[in-house]
């Protein structure tokens, strides 16, 4: 009657960082580690909008692009059993953490500026196209720092495959799970009726 049942330290929690540091790849590997659903905030940006990221900065603006992603802030913080792969921007707007750090934790990944360079040379990130992009992810970088702090766990992902990171990150996702079952008053005060976070839930 048990087998099947599927042992998880979380059944939602979302992956924030700079661009680069693998939010993308990451997320899809973890979902596949714990049996989850895959979102990625970026992807369903340009599927619902039907334009790619590059151009819906250049046709609608950087500042319609955000309002997408508060949109869908909202839509995936009402998900359960799912693996949320952030925008590198999306953390960064106050309203957007808030929500997010109340639904479940938020795993920060991080990267050297050399390594972001190197993992986005080849692909177009708008915030990135200019005459000095290593210049330009050490400034954005620097700015954006004390704000990916606020994040639950930290990985950082220099010179580390994939398979590694998801392991580190299914072990400190158990630990966090832990606490918080130790310290159900926390829980308590969470408004977000019906959610398991935190539990070893079953399918
Ligand atoms: N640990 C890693 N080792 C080597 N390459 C990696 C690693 N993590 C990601 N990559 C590669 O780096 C590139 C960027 O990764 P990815 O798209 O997942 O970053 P991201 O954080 O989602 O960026 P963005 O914020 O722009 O969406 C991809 O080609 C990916 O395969
Ligand atoms: O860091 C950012 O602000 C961005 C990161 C990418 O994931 C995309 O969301 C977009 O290119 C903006
Ligand atoms: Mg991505």
């Amino acid at each position: 009657m048990f087998t099947g049942l599927i042992e998880r330290p979380v059944t939602w929690v979302a992956l924030a960082g700079f661009m680069g540091t693998g939010k993308s790849r990451i997320g899809w590997e973890l979902s596949r580690a714990l049996a989850l659903h895959f979102v990625d905030t970026d992807k369903l940006i340009t599927r619902v909008v039907g334009k790619s990221i590059p151009e819906v900065f250049a046709q609608e603006g950087e500042a319609f692009f955000r309002a997408c992603e508060r949109e869908v802030v909202g839509r995936v913080t009402r998900l359960d059993h799912a693996v949320i792969s952030l925008g590198g921007g999306t953390f960064i707007h106050e309203e957007n953490r808030r929500v997010l750090l109340e639904r479940g934790p938020v795993v920060v990944l991080w990267a050297s500026p050399e390594t972001v360079y190197q993992r986005t040379r080849h692909s177009e990130r708008p915030l990135l196209r200019t005459e000095d992009p290593l210049e330009r992810i050490r400034t954005l970088m620097d700015e954006r720092e004390p704000v990916y702090r606020q994040g639950t766990i930290h990985v950082h992902s220099d010179g580390r495959p994939s398979e590694e990171l998801v392991e580190e990150i299914i072990e400190r996702l158990w630990s966090w799970s832990d606490v918080h079952r130790a310290w159900p008053a926390e829980d308590a005060e969470r408004p977000a009726e019906g959610v398991l976070v935190g539990d070893r839930a079953p399918d």
